[in-house]
């Protein structure tokens, strides 16, 4: 691992120079870059999304009660002569033929409630590509429990994902139908699909190593599946027994035979960062082994730092070169926490840039160069309560926690749909099944928030009871302590 233990630096980044990136992609959005024209200290923001994320259904003001932050449309007395140039250079795009799908420009900023123009405007300069909504795809019953050594009951597992949905979840992977000798914990595929299979608020797609598991998934009545490649040799062999060419093949018989059933097919590539065997990973690989997946045909590619050894100084060269070969409304970002280094690696993500094209226009006889940009990634895996680890990468902890991804988010203004109150119940729910601590910072914090403001609800007293089972106190306080939670009478169950 040693080539691992040190984070690689923004100096050790490939370099790719501007012109190598101008041209390589179609434009999907455009930002001309305001202070490279004369245009003040803003950038005219043209995102433009045309997935299930779109931005475009998403115009109302973000109303969370609990955190500061708030998007709100652009001050039109910060800058009317700024307006008006924006509004004419819109006009003139238009004439060129260089149409944005984008929203009105000037309603795409993000700040902060503070009254503070100062702050306000560093936190727009910060912020500004941010997209406005991200669809989480919570991974927690699948990634999450494939790792637990103790079998957890089917019911339990069932109950997890109807929580999870109810939390406002629009996708929720629900299990494998890989080989219960490699994964025993997910031996009970078909029934745990076959008890969700009615649910029709989200998503609920399952893995699917083969033609065999697609057939088995099919037949318990998934209606979505994933299939799960590495950029990593090593890992491949590993984790499915195979090279990844072999793997390659495997998954086009499973693409075509998802397109007969009219199945979307997601793929993943594992190891994007750095893989337990090989060390770093070369972006290339990544970006050839994603490319691969977008052609055969799955409708989003989740890039798996399945180690979770990634820091935005190596997410950053592997997204650039992932995002040359495959467009970014089509990609989701997958990170493990094990160097804590996933927040700010999802944040990395949902900024990244890349330059995609330079378009000269002539605008009242003065010449502007607008540099058309990809937008950030909009879609982020993550797990309740922290769960997972991957059986075939020793050391690997669990996934980012659903929890704190979307306090994160909360926090940015940035929309998920999703009662963050109702998923920390879901974490506690299983977090208590599994008799530990949650794994989201998030439901810890919250958990201690309810310890001082204590109300006799379900989960107020189970956590109170695991605290108290953890805190250092004599065996007659804690069995006292015990008998009084134990009396509290509490509705929800
Ligand atoms: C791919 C295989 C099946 C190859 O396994 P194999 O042993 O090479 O396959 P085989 O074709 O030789 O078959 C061996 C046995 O498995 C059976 N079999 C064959 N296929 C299936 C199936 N689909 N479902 C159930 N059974 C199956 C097959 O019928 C046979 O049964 P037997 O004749 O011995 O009784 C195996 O290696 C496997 O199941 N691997 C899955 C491992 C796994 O789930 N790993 C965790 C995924 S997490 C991950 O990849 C990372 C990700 C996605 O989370 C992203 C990230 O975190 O970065």
């Amino acid at each position: 691992m040693s080539s691992l233990e040190e984070p690689l630096g923004f100096d050790k980044l490939p370099s790719m120079s501007t012109i190598d990136r101008i041209q390589r992609f179609s434009a999907g959005a455009c930002r001309p870059r305001g202070d490279d024209m004369g245009m003040g200290s803003c950038w005219m923001d043209g995102r433009s999304c045309s997935t299930s994320n779109s931005c475009d259904e998403d115009h109302e003001e973000y109303t969370g009660e609990t955190f500061p932050w708030r998007r709100h449309v652009r001050d039109v007395s910060e800058g009317e002569a700024f307006n008006q140039r924006a509004k004419s250079l819109s006009k003139n795009r238009v004439k060129l033929g260089h149409v944005s799908k984008s929203r009105n420009w000037l309603d795409q900023q993000y700040s902060s409630k503070c009254n503070d123009r100062g702050i306000r405007n560093i936190t727009n300069k910060f912020l500004k590509g941010i997209p406005k909504f991200v669809k989480i795809v919570e991974v927690g019953p699948r990634d999450g429990l494939q790792n637990e050594k103790t079998i957890v009951l089917t019911s339990v597992k069932v109950e997890l994902i109807r929580r999870l949905v109810s939390s406002g979840l629009p996708v929720v992977e629900a299990t494998s139908f890989v080989s219960p000798k490699w994964v025993p914990q997910l031996a009970d595929a078909k029934d745990v699909m076959k008890a969700v299979c009615d649910i029709e608020d989200a998503r609920l797609p399952v893995l699917t190593p083969n033609l065999k598991g697609f057939e088995a998934a099919v037949a318990a009545g998934a209606k979505e599946v994933a299939v799960f490649a590495s950029a990593s040799e090593s890992f491949s062999k590993s984790n499915i027994n195979c090279s990844i060419e072999e793997s390659l093949v495997r998954y086009r018989s499973v693409c075509l035979a998802a397109k007969e059933h009219s199945i979307p097919v997601r793929g993943y590539v594992s190891c994007v960062v750095g893989c337990p065997v090989e060390g770093a990973i070369p972006p290339s690989k990544v970006a050839y082994v994603a490319k691969e997946l977008y052609n055969m045909g799955c409708f989003e590619i989740s890039l798996g730092d399945t180690i979770g050894v990634g820091t935005p100084g190596t997410v950053v060269p592997m997204l650039e070169a992932v995002m040359a070969v495959v467009p970014a409304e089509k990609l989701a970002v997958h990170f493990h926490d094990t160097y804590g280094q996933s927040l700010s690696n999802i944040l990395i993500s949902l900024q990244f840039y890349g330059v995609i094209d330079l378009l000269q226009v002539e605008i009242d006889h003065s010449i502007y160069v607008i540099l058309y940009q990809q937008m950030g990634i909009s879609t982020v895996d993550s797990s309740v309560a922290g769960l997972g680890g991957c059986p075939y990468a020793q050391g690997a902890s669990g996934n980012v926690a659903t929890e704190d991804v979307v306090y994160m988010l909360n926090g940015l203004g940035v929309k998920t749909n999703i009662d963050l109150a109702k998923l920390m119940l879901a974490g506690d729910f299983i977090s208590d099944h599994l008799g530990r601590q949650s794994g989201s910072k998030t439901a810890v914090a919250r958990c201690r928030e309810h310890h001082h403001h204590f109300t006799p609800q379900a989960g107020s007293v189970r956590c109170q009871q695991r605290l108290v089972n953890r805190t250092l106190l004599s065996d007659a306080t804690r069995t006292r302590a015990c008998e009084i939670i134990s009396r509290l009478s509490f509705k929800d169950s």
